[in-house]
């Protein structure tokens, strides 16, 4: 049985029209699937919650995410025990990055035909993010300042509805990335890395924590993170002048940004952060609202990911 949660509103509707496709294949090959549409910000935690909370002792079910990046976090949140899920994702957003990462299929016939293809998972490391009280999973990335700002615009700017009518829903985030640069202030930050490891900086552009290589629509900002090496990957963009910035971030889109003076990556298990002033904090592209302070780390658990 394959349990599917599916925002129907990801790419501005489009997801609700892919699904009725995907639909009509999983009749004609008569496999056995329950359907949970979501109907508001949020009800994917709940509703993954609710299924994974049915799951019977010492069994696993197939839990399948159809939407954007937000729904993947949003599910991931919700499961109860990981190690009991076969997680598997049916893209149907805008941004995508996490099937850039994870090499998965981009058309949504094509990662259906994995899913049902009975491939064997693979283990997929998953963070975990604590703001004050509140605490979720996210599949791959979360950050604070100039990136989150992005995340943040990207999500309520009506450009986004246009450019996916069109096809080009992937260019919202460099339109918007370049206005967000011009009226960005850099903040200090503080990072604590494994309890241990303490870095100081004074004007921090972002600073995003990240388990794949990919965000922002496609920004290869951690060349060298990995889902599978237990490790959160961290970049800190630092007192680079905003021309600096400017030319920067498209050598980002190769993963080519890491030798400019200015750039840091770290790797470690588990961070705290700090930053002076309040910013934009985001989680797999999806706001998580204005923060001081965060906390991230390595859940103990993997989860076996259709890939
Ligand atoms: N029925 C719904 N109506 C409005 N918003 C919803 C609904 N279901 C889910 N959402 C919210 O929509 C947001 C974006 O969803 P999602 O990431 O799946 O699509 P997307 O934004 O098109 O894709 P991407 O994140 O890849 O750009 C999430 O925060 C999610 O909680």
């Amino acid at each position: 049985m394959y349990y599917f949660i599916i925002n129907p509103n990801s790419r501005s509707g489009k997801g609700a029209l892919i699904w009725r496709d995907l639909e009509n294949i999983l009749r004609e090959r008569n496999i056995k699937y329950q359907t949970f549409f979501t109907e508001y910000k949020g009800h994917a935690v709940k509703l993954s919650a609710s299924i994974t909370a049915s799951i019977p002792e010492d069994s696993q079910i197939k839990l399948i995410a159809v939407g954007g990046d937000g729904t993947i976090q949003e599910v991931l949140s919700g499961v109860k025990d990981i190690s009991r899920v076969i997680f598997g994702y049916i893209p149907t957003g805008s941004g995508n990055d996490f099937c850039r990462s994870m090499k998965l299929p981009q058309n949504p016939m094509k990662a259906l035909e994995l899913i049902l293809s009975d491939k064997r998972p693979h283990l997929m490391d998953v963070p975990h993010i604590s703001c004050g009280s509140s605490s979720s999973r996210f599949a791959i990335s979360c950050g604070i300042g100039f990136d989150a700002a992005v995340c943040h615009e990207v999500g309520v700017t009506p450009m986004k509805k246009v450019l996916n009518k069109i096809g080009l829903g992937k260019l919202v985030y460099l339109f918007v990335a370049l206005k967000q640069l011009l009226f960005l202030k850099p903040s200090s930050m503080t990072l604590l890395m494994d309890d241990n490891k303490k870095e100081e900086f004074s004007k921090v552009y972002f600073t995003a924590i990240m388990n794949q290589k990919y965000e922002g629509g496609g920004f290869k900002f951690c060349p060298d993170a990995s889902p599978s090496d237990g490790y959160l990957d961290v970049i800190v963009v630092d007192s680079l002048s905003k021309p600096k910035v400017i030319c920067c971030l498209p050598t980002a889109f190769f993963g080519k940004h890491t030798h400019f003076n200015g750039i840091h990556i770290f790797r470690c298990k588990k961070i705290d952060i700090h930053s002076e002033a309040r910013l934009a904090v985001h989680k797999d592209g999806e706001s998580a609202g204005l923060l001081h302070d965060f906390s991230v780390c390595m859940e103990p658990k993997q989860i076996n990911m259709i890939s």
